[in-house]
């Protein structure tokens, strides 16, 4: 696989922001630094300004090794960490986006008086996650691991103090829900901005995450935005990135299953990754040989570029099965429905673009893209059995049915034959009711094994609730719009409760406790949070009419139920034994 697609688009150059790299992305200072474990989370140290440049920075260091006879101590390293690094942060300057309003419209969608006031709260948040960055950056980019980008940015929170690709599709449509359409355009605009320099997106804003993407979801971005400002110049305008960031995915993504191309997550740089090396060295332990720790180190980030990082859902274990821990990890031999439900949705919007911009042959181009898309998708992960769409095993050559909220990403995307929209809609529904998906309290989980992995069991992650809440609505039936309804009401409820105990909004959940939060991981559970906050946003100015907290007079569903019936049971088994005594 090369780094870069072949087609025309004219890269800037970015010599600059790889400089920085030979002290952020890989090499000995990287090494002795994060083995060191000097910070309680290692992303910490990547993100830690230079005081110097590259070339003397590595200078000192080689001095500062000599000198210790290259092996200092701990406390020496953090010496030499203090001497020629800043402190967290001094990318940024404050800033209050300009477009901020304090009562946008959707607040007024809301009736129940405390979920409105949380309506506000929210909408509060999005000054908290505005980042600026100071001059200083575009000037002197060799100094820094973040990627340079004109316009401020909403980040998610938390230790995720840059932008993120896939997480700021919620956060985009949060922004524009909330008014902001003027924050969500500079960020549309930074990411067009890095295609054309990097020819990608990167997972995040930092060069250390230069080298692997996340789940292509800027077209749908792009979508949002002119749905919501009427815009179609911006989305013509948009086309030859759109287009190159398509052609990106589709040169160095591309595998073959059941005799059709289709597209897996797989990075392409040597390594631990950065930001995490310390564990990933640990766990390439398991390993004897360089070739095979290598290998380790290509799984992490390509599970790291399917945003999932990390879950059960990328394991295979020598009997083909999902059971094991992080040495299991074959991501790049799993084609995973999602990413090709949203390539096919990417050539759908590419497509109607192209038609906005009277361009048809461009156009018919595109809708021919889906339509193979489509098919690739209907034959490979389409399951009559299972009666859902499934991840693809490719080294055992077989669908891999097991659940996470991904298998119905087509619902969500509207990757499949609209005209069986009956049909998939009663498969889909059966298929939920055998697994229980219904039965928890704090949402459906994202998958159904406990690994102790933040993206398995009992997490339920923001951006997969809103895939099946979205997805069921879009399939359109009575039974798949109540239980989108109901799902969705759930999830604001829940939601509420966690952030009424704690004020505060988390970027996962539990699935087993009504109002808990996740947590598992390498990362402590982060609070702020950029995708939670622009689901609920969306989500109280779609229900907010018709939710009522049972504190305000509104029932609280499956407890008031179960209240009634402990009550009735009870009030019958007195009325009983009363009735025994007095005979
Ligand atoms: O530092 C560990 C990993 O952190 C990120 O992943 C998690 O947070 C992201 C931001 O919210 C989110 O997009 C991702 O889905 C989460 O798993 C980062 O994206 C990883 O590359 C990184 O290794």
């Amino acid at each position: 696989r090369s780094f870069y697609s072949d087609n025309s688009i004219q890269k800037r150059d970015y010599q600059n922001e790889i400089e920085a790299c030979q002290i952020y992305c890989y090499g000995e200072l990287l090494h002795t630094v994060q083995m060191a474990h000097l910070f309680a989370d290692s992303k910490t140290f990547v993100d830690r300004k230079l005081k110097n440049t590259p070339a003397e920075t590595i200078a000192n260091f080689q001095t500062f090794m000599a000198a210790k006879n290259n092996s200092p101590t701990q406390d020496e390293i953090r010496e030499f960490v203090e001497n020629n690094f800043d402190d967290l942060g001094k990318e940024f300057v404050p800033w209050e986006p300009t477009d901020w309003v304090e009562h946008p419209a959707f607040i007024d969608n809301i009736n129940d008086p405390d979920l409105k006031q949380w309506g506000v709260d929210l909408n509060a948040i999005w000054k908290d996650l505005g980042r600026k960055m100071i001059d200083d950056v575009h000037t002197n980019p060799h100094f820094y691991s973040i990627i340079p980008v004109d316009n401020p940015v909403i980040v998610p929170g938390g230790r995720f103090i840059e932008f993120y690709y896939w997480d700021s599709y919620w956060i985009i449509r949060g922004l524009l829900y909330s008014q902001m359409t003027h924050t969500a355009r500079g960020m549309l605009e930074n990411f067009m901005s890095i295609v054309r320099r990097f020819g990608f997106i990167p997972n995040g804003g930092r060069i250390y995450y230069a080298q692997r993407s996340q789940p292509p979801l800027l077209a749908a971005m792009i979508k949002s935005y002119v749905e919501f400002t009427k815009d179609t110049q911006f989305a013509v305008q948009s086309l030859e990135v759109l287009e190159h960031e398509f052609e990106y995915w589709m040169n160095n993504h591309t595998v073959q299953a059941k005799g059709y191309n289709v597209c897996a997550y797989g990075g392409i740089s040597p390594g631990p990754r950065p930001e995490s090396y310390r564990e990933d060295i640990e766990t390439s332990k398991a390993f004897v040989t360089d070739a095979e720790k290598e290998e380790h180190y290509a799984e992490l980030k390509a599970a790291a570029e399917s945003g999932m990082d990390f879950s059960s859902r990328w394991f295979i274990n020598d009997k083909g099965e999902q059971t094991g821990d992080l040495t299991h990890l074959k991501t790049r031999s799993i084609v995973p429905v999602e990413l090709n439900a949203i390539l096919h949705w990417n050539a759908k919007i590419i497509a109607e673009f192209y038609r906005l911009a009277g361009n048809n042959s461009k156009a018919e181009e595109y809708e021919n893209k889906a339509a193979k898309i489509l098919e690739a998708i209907e034959a490979v992960h389409w399951n009559e059995e299972a009666g859902v769409w499934l991840d693809y095993d490719l080294i055992n050559n077989k669908s891999r049915n097991y659940f996470v909220p991904t298998n119905l990403a087509p619902l969500w995307t509207m990757s499949y034959n609209l005209n069986d929209s009956e049909k998939i809609s009663k498969s889909v529904l059966k298929y939920i009711e055998k697994l229980e998906l219904d039965k928890y309290p704090g949402g459906v989980p994202n998958t159904l094994y406990r690994t102790g992995e933040q993206w398995d069991f009992p997490n339920v992650w923001p951006p997969m609730q809103y895939l099946l809440i979205k997805g069921l609505e879009n399939l359109g039936t009575t039974e798949s719009k109540e239980l989108s309804v109901k799902w969705g009401h759930r999830w604001v409820k829940s939601n509420f409760q966690a952030y009424s105990e704690t004020r505060a909004m988390f970027e996962k959940y539990d699935a087993e406790r009504f109002g808990g939060h996740g947590g598992g991981g390498e990362y402590d559970v982060q609070k702020g949070f950029g995708w939670s906050n622009g689901v609920i946003i969306e989500f109280l100015d779609k229900y907010g009419r018709n939710i009522t907290l049972p504190g305000n007079g509104g029932n609280d569903g499956g407890k008031l139920k179960m209240w009634s019936v402990i009550g009735i049971t009870a009030f019958a088994v007195i009325a009983v034994v009363v009735g025994r005594l007095l005979i």
